[in-house]
């Protein structure tokens, strides 16, 4: 590979972390080059957590070539003994001339250390390289590592008028191929996907990892009442991942029996809000979940402060009828002034569809 700024070895890195999408939990992204006069001696990424940190990978490929060498990485190098040991020993032992990191590690155990020990052993450190862009590859991570709660990403698909389905429920497919395959990367990510009982009676959805690479998350469905169809595509087929559901007190006892019987776990909460389930989940590790619910509770999602990221996928046709299928439903606000507004939006294209994206702006959670 021919790279010339810290910035396009710090691409490669991002590159090489990607490589692991979805399979780190509850760890980083992390790829790592060791380049010596130009030259990529060393390269790693981070494949899942109890192994070796991306950091290892890259010096043990360099070899003695990591000698006087510059280290790229996209996280700050840990120095703490966790399921590995420290990476900073590892570089300084090495003799790295340089490092040139993307973020600060936000976990409290690590942030800053790192810099510190490597710059107390006389090693250049430059912080800050693309670092947009690392921000965002581990904007889940950083999230959970700040406020302990999984990161939510409230994903859906609409027409040109705002329908999530057509007047009689029917909703396949509104976003074309491409949209659905970038869906299925999304799921690849997400530690759990989430739907209401309503979504499993209109769609009987799979939740599965079918149009990308990647293994499928852990399918969860909220239900207050159990008033859910006896044969779904949920509990029938748990093959590629388990399916969880989260009630309330009131759930129907003998729906309860038979989602147990088929091996579905049921757990009852006193209260049945987004905000108690994620609770529940952050303890799994899911450090990011997917909303692919229905209108109702997405409000609740997003009113509970269980959604940090908006994900929306805008296809060019209009089906009509009343309001009665609309992505964000619930009491809904009165005044244009209360509209929760997103920060950071981005659209591009994908397919024949738009896919929207931002952010909530600030709130308690996020
Ligand atoms: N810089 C860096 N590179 C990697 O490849 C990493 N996985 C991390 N992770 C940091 O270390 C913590 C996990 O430590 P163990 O794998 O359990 O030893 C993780 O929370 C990050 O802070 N960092
Ligand atoms: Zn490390």
């Amino acid at each position: 590979m021919v790279a010339v700024s810290d910035e396009d070895w710090m691409e490669r890195c991002l590159a090489l972390a990607e490589q692991a999408w979805g399979r780190t939990t509850p760890n980083p992204l992390v790829g790592a080059v060791v380049v010596n006069d130009g030259l990529a001696v060393g390269e790693g990424f981070h494949p899942k957590a109890g192994a070796p940190h991306a950091e290892a990978f890259a010096l043990r490929a360099a070899g003695d070539l990591a000698r006087g060498a510059t280290l790229y990485v996209n996280l700050e190098p840990c120095n703490h003994h966790g399921r590995t040991p420290p990476c900073t020993e590892a570089i300084v032992a090495a003799g790295l001339q340089r490092v040139v990191i993307g973020m600060v590690d936000p976990n409290p155990i690590v942030s800053g250390r790192g810099l510190e020990r490597l710059r107390t052993a006389g090693i250049e450190v430059s912080v800050g390289v693309l670092s947009d862009r690392c921000e965002r590859l581990n904007e889940a991570f950083s999230h959970f590592m700040r406020t302990g709660r999984p990161f939510g990403v409230l994903k859906y698909a609409m027409t040109l008028d705002g329908k999530t389905a057509t007047r009689t429920g029917h909703s396949f497919w509104i976003s074309g191929q491409a949209a659905r395959a970038r869906t299925h990367r999304l799921r690849a990510f997400a530690d759990a996907v989430i739907v209401g009982g309503n979504t499993v009676r209109l769609d009987d959805p799979q939740l599965t990892v079918r149009l990308a690479e990647g293994r499928n998350p852990l399918r969860v469905v909220l239900s207050r009442t159990l008033a859910l169809p006896a044969e779904a595509r949920l509990w029938l087929d748990q093959t590629p991942s388990p399916t969880l559901v989260f009630t309330g007190a009131q759930g129907d006892p003998q729906m309860r029996s038979h989602l147990e019987r088929l091996g579905v776990e049921v757990q009852v909460l006193d209260e049945l809000t987004p905000a108690a389930v994620l609770e529940k989940l952050a303890s799994y590790p899911c450090v990011s979940v997917l909303w692919e619910c229905g209108g109702t509770l997405a409000w609740s999602a997003l009113t509970d402060g269980s959604v940090q990221k908006v994900i929306c996928f805008v296809a060019p046709c209009l089906v009509g009828g009343a309001q009665a299928y609309t992505p964000v439903a619930g009491e809904g606000f009165a005044k244009m002034h209360a509209a929760m507004r997103l920060e950071r939006v981005h659209a591009e294209p994908v397919g024949e569809d738009w896919m929207w994206s931002g952010y909530l702006q600030f709130n308690p959670r996020n």
